[in-house]
């Protein structure tokens, strides 16, 4: 890669060299407009194209295959980002997207790309990364990617691989020539209004200084005002204009990101699906929430459904959305959910996947490649509210789980008596280093389910997963990136990567969501 990087400096250079200096750092300058044949996507779901001068620009909401007229926003040396203008020829699977305000909202970032389109773009993005990151060999590929590797592996890819240290890039070297199967991803047969979870930023109006709550825009910290988004259920879009309305009602000030000052930060509502329960949190920045028992008493009237009311204090200077405080103003600490006839009690802190429908999909897949018998001891790694750990208990002997966020925990403990499966145990801690510590104490495993964070596995736990030497690893990925990389060093270590299903979580947003099956050679 570095050698194709180092090229196309030289040309630039050469190409450069009768430029006013200091005019553009790359090849064009900034609102040139430039016509752009677009030959792939990134990870992210942005076009990349190629000028007629052979630079490359990365274009939001253009498609490979068409021909498009954009203007150069930024000009980097090797790359550059534009803005689509209108098109000289358009993919076949364009189409019109559903959302009116899709253009400006950042939430997705897929709704022109026919939906079939997107489930082979998710399949194909899983094995690129399997192939470059990996060093995998997928079955029926001849190791040739969607898009050539130099423009894949520029800018968005780099933001996806930051979580790499230069260590873990250099182990990526070796391979291996087995066959990996790489399933089609399943995809929904409704892909709309699937997400149980909203958490909505609250903001002043840029022109009128009026409570706003919706999405950011792409790119930037700007609201966009919004009261009906196309993948949330209906009610979430509710009880978010009901909340929005009450702030308004009770002149609540709206947080000023700028100036730090104001009072409503965000509003986050999660509702059973199942059940019909609704929790309400109402993240402020301020250490009270002003007019709480009229908050209470209106959202009671106005949310029949309201199972939980609960305030998070946020008072730092940060894009993430909760504080560390958290107190229940009304109702239950909990609101109950049911997948797959496996009743959970979730707490607002707690992790638990938007999409429902598909989580069963997700987790019943997870349950058939850990191939249980009803004796196995397994450890489910980033276990949230054990959620994963419940649907393997049913058919394992013993199931270990390990969380860090010590509600989780509290909530998978009740949730294992709930469904009474006393043949799990459940401990609060990295995984990185329970695991180990449990493996120092003599624990063996003949199953492993991971299921971390964006940022994947801790090299230290995939030290102890090696050591432990289970029959068989399942990994549960939201970042094909960090699979390939910690499936490279399973492989290194003597598993086998057998088979790898992506799953559609996250419809017309960029986001894969992949199970890879593992066994111990
Ligand atoms: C993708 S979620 C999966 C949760 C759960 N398996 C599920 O499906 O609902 C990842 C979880 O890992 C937890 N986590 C993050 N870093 C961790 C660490 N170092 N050790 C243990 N858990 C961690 C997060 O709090 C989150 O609950």
């Amino acid at each position: 890669m570095k050698r194709k990087q180092g090229k196309q400096t030289e040309q630039h250079r050469k190409r450069n060299s009768n430029k006013p200096s200091g005019a553009s750092e790359g090849l064009h300058a900034k609102n040139e407009i430039v016509t752009v044949d677009m030959i792939g996507l990134t990870h992210d779901g942005d076009g990349v194209g190629r000028t007629e001068q052979g630079f490359t620009l990365f274009i939001p909401h253009a498609l490979p295959g068409e021909r498009v007229q954009a203007k150069v926003l930024k000009s980097k040396k090797q790359y550059g980002y534009g803005k689509l203008l209108s098109h000289h020829s358009t993919s076949e699977q364009r189409i019109e997207p559903a959302c009116p305000i899709y253009a400006q909202c950042g939430g997705c970032q897929l709704q022109h790309f026919d939906y079939e389109a997107q489930l082979k773009w998710k399949r194909q993005h899983v094995i690129d990364s399997l192939t470059r990151i990996g060093k995998l060999k997928v079955a029926g590929e001849t190791g040739a990617a969607s898009v050539p590797r130099e423009n894949s592996m520029t800018g968005t890819d780099k933001n996806e691989l930051s979580d790499m240290s230069g260590e873990d890039m250099e182990s990526t070297n070796a391979g291996v020539q087995h066959d990996v199967i790489v399933h089609p991803t399943i995809g929904m047969n409704d892909p709309w209004r699937y997400r149980n979870k909203a958490a909505v930023p609250i903001g002043l109006a840029a022109d009128d200084g009026e409570l706003v709550g919706g999405f950011y825009a792409k790119g930037s910290h700007r609201i966009i005002d919004m009261d009906n988004c196309m993948i949330q259920k209906d009610l979430n879009d509710e009880v978010i204009a009901i909340v929005k309305q009450i702030a308004k009602e009770l002149r609540i000030q709206p947080y000023d990101e700028e100036s730090a000052s104001g009072v409503l930060r965000h509003v986050m509502t999660r509702i059973g699906v199942v059940t019909g329960e609704i929790m309400i949190v109402l993240i402020t920045n301020t250490e009270k929430l002003p007019r709480q028992a009229e908050w209470i008493e209106q959202l009671r009237k106005r949310v029949p459904n309201v199972k939980s009311i609960v305030h998070n204090i946020n008072p730092r200077v940060t894009n993430a959305i909760f504080g560390d405080r958290t107190e229940v103003l009304w109702g239950s600490e909990v609101i109950y959910d049911e997948l797959d006839g496996l009743r959970f009690a979730i707490s607002a802190r707690s992790f638990y996947q938007v999409n429902p429908e598909q989580t069963v999909t997700l987790y019943r897949k997870a349950v058939e490649y850990a191939a249980l018998t009803g004796t196995e001891q397994v450890i489910d790694a980033y276990c949230g509210i054990g959620s994963i750990s419940l649907f393997l208990a049913r058919q394992a002997g013993h199931v270990y789980g390990v969380e860090i966020v010590p509600e989780a925990i509290e909530d998978a403990k009740r949730n294992a008596k709930l469904n009474g499966l006393d043949n799990t145990t459940f401990e609060a801690g990295p995984a990185e280093v329970v695991i180990p510590r449990w493996k120092q104490e003599g624990m063996n495993a003949d199953v492993i389910v991971v299921d971390p964070p964006r940022k994947g596995c801790d090299q230290a736990l995939l030290e102890t997963i090696l050591a432990i030497r289970p029959e068989r690893v399942v990994y549960v990925s939201c970042n094909p990136s960090t699979l390939a990389r910690d499936l490279r060093v399973l492989e290194g270590g003597g598993y086998r990567t057998v088979e790898v299903t992506p799953v559609d979580m996250f419809p017309h947003t960029g986001h894969v969501e992949s199970v890879a099956w593992l066994v111990r050679e």
